[in-house]
């Protein structure tokens, strides 16, 4: 199941900003970075890919390699609703339910996502155990750290390994160990995965087989083939 997300002369404004894609962008599996100076419209661009806001002008087309009978092998057009209930999407500022505890909330996100029932609590203990979370299991989310906040949006993001996943700045505020652990799960659902990662950070950017760069300056997204390019960018 190959999944791609490609975009063709898109254009969204928000106030006097305008993110604009002029040349062919196209999103496969493995982990694709979008990166850029603060301002440059990173988040803005997740959301579009998230959407959470919708294109102005152009087109975002969400495609799956299909094989059907009669029709054979060939890529079909997604909808909206079908792209969506393939994502989880990490946002910037995560806050979540801050009423809810920890377990209440994942618990709501995993039956939301379609786990079924019988596997929850199980896998639920796993991610906490393994995000040094299961202490806090009964705190409000209000009451959380920015670190402990941050771990329970990925957690959310990634609890049912989605066949895209959308993640801004998804390490900010993590530990190394925490960062080495997020990283690791990250990394093994980009085998099967369209993985975006916004970041402002070349040291987060080393790990993934199949990867592809995507820079942003002011507001135009360009793809580069090369993740070696990397270097000669102005990031920050
Ligand atoms: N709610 C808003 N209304 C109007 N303009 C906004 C709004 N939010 C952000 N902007 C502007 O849109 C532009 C892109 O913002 P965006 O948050 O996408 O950038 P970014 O690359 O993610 O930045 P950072 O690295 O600082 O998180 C900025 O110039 C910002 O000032």
């Amino acid at each position: 199941m190959s999944i791609r997300i490609t975009l063709s002369n898109v254009e969204y404004s928000r106030g006097t900003f305008k993110l604009a894609v002029d040349t062919p962008c196209t999103f496969a599996a493995g982990i694709n970075y979008v990166v850029g100076r603060n301002g440059a419209g990173k988040s803005t661009a997740l959301k579009l890919l998230a959407t959470a806001v919708e294109p102005e002008k152009g087109s975002m087309i969400f495609t799956m390699l299909t094989s059907e009978e009669g029709a054979g092998m060939h890529r079909k057009q997604l909808s909206v609703e079908e792209a969506r209930a393939l994502m989880g999407f990490l946002p910037q500022h995560f806050t979540g339910y801050s009423d809810m505890t920890i377990e209440r909330y994942l618990t709501c996100m995993a039956f939301h996502k379609g786990i079924p029932h019988r596997l929850v609590k199980a896998a639920l203990e796993k991610w906490l155990m393994d995000s040094k979370l299961l202490e806090l299991r009964k705190r409000k989310l209000r009451a959380l750290s920015g670190g402990q906040l941050q771990k329970v949006g990925l957690i959310q993001a990634l609890i049912n390994q989605p066949r895209i996943c959308i993640l801004d700045e998804p390490f900010e505020g993590l530990d190394n160990q925490e960062k080495t652990f997020f990283k690791r799960v990250i990394y093994k659902l980009s085998h099967h995965s369209i993985i975006i990662i916004s970041t402002n950070f070349p040291e987060d950017m080393e790990q993934g087989d199949q990867k592809s760069l995507f820079y942003l300056d002011e507001g135009k997204l360009r793809m580069y083939d090369e993740m070696a390019e990397v270097d000669s960018l102005p990031i920050i």
